[in-house]
């Protein structure tokens, strides 16, 4: 058996007195979509955080590709292979569409025509090479998600954290985006994705894992995590254990 991608072990985040994650252990394995679903405040954005080195945990270690990264900063990380998208789209709107992603490209290559290459095949590849030159202000929020994706791409990364890209995207949209993460994963990069509609997230991921109040509550298959009592419970409401 071949180890995980990333693993937390016993990963706790403090803010003072809140405590964000309590002893958070998951793994991720190679070619893995797994869904870090749970109510708002559950802590998944933090985990976020904490796996792309935004923040060193407060206790627990973080293992990426067989190597312990938890002292690592961010961009150090990056370079290993973890990148991730922001809950709140963070392009850089006065640049264009292109130089936000020659931004990605340029951690592999000091090269700027290998990394204009690179930028313009990541762009193609999420469907927005007809926008490379607009300015990142004037794309329609469905097109920030997708630049965001495609910056995170361009630095060829190993683990995608995607933090909500299929939230507030009309049905037709989040499909576009379900079949982009899809494609993604064929090329061979693995992702572990923060979603909050259900319906969308579950038949894409093929692990769900649930926190609450800063603790896994339950993980395993999306059916069998939605249709467990204390998922029910603390998030999902009846409604989705109906629908799985
Ligand atoms: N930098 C911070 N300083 C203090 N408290 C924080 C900080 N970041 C997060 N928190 C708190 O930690 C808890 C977990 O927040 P987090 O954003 O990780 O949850 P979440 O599951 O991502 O929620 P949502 O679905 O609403 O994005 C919340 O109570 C939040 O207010």
């Amino acid at each position: 058996m071949t180890a995980p991608l990333l693993e937390t072990r016993g990963v706790w985040q403090r803010f003072g007195g809140l405590i964000a994650n309590s002893d958070v252990s998951i793994s991720v394995d190679r070619g893995e979509i797994v869904g870090l679903i749970g109510p708002n405040g559950a802590g998944k954005s933090t985990l976020f955080n904490l796996i792309a080195g935004v923040l060193p945990p407060t206790q627990g270690s973080i293992i990426f590709d067989g190597e312990d990264v938890t002292k690592l900063p961010a961009t150090a990380r990056c370079a290993r292979g973890i990148a991730r998208t922001f809950q709140v789209v963070k392009s850089f709107e006065s640049m264009t569409v292109i130089d936000n992603v020659i931004v990605g490209a340029l951690i592999r290559t000091t090269v700027m025509r290998e990394a204009r290459r690179k930028a313009h095949e990541v762009l193609a590849f999420c469907g927005l090479d007809a926008r490379a030159d607009v300015l990142a202000n004037q794309l329609i929020p469905s097109e920030k998600r997708r630049l965001e994706v495609a910056r995170a791409l361009a630095t060829e990364p190993k683990l995608l954290l995607l933090d909500e890209v299929l939230t507030g995207l009309t049905p037709t949209e989040a499909q576009t985006g379900v079949e982009l993460v899809r494609r993604v994963r064929d090329t061979g990069v693995t992702v572990l994705m923060v979603e909050h509609v259900m319906e969308i997230v579950m038949p894409l991921v093929d692990r769900a894992i649930v926190l609450d109040l800063g603790k896994v509550l339950v993980e395993g298959k999306p059916a069998d995590v939605v249709r467990d009592p204390k998922v029910i419970t603390a998030y999902l409401g009846d409604r989705h254990a109906v629908s799985a």
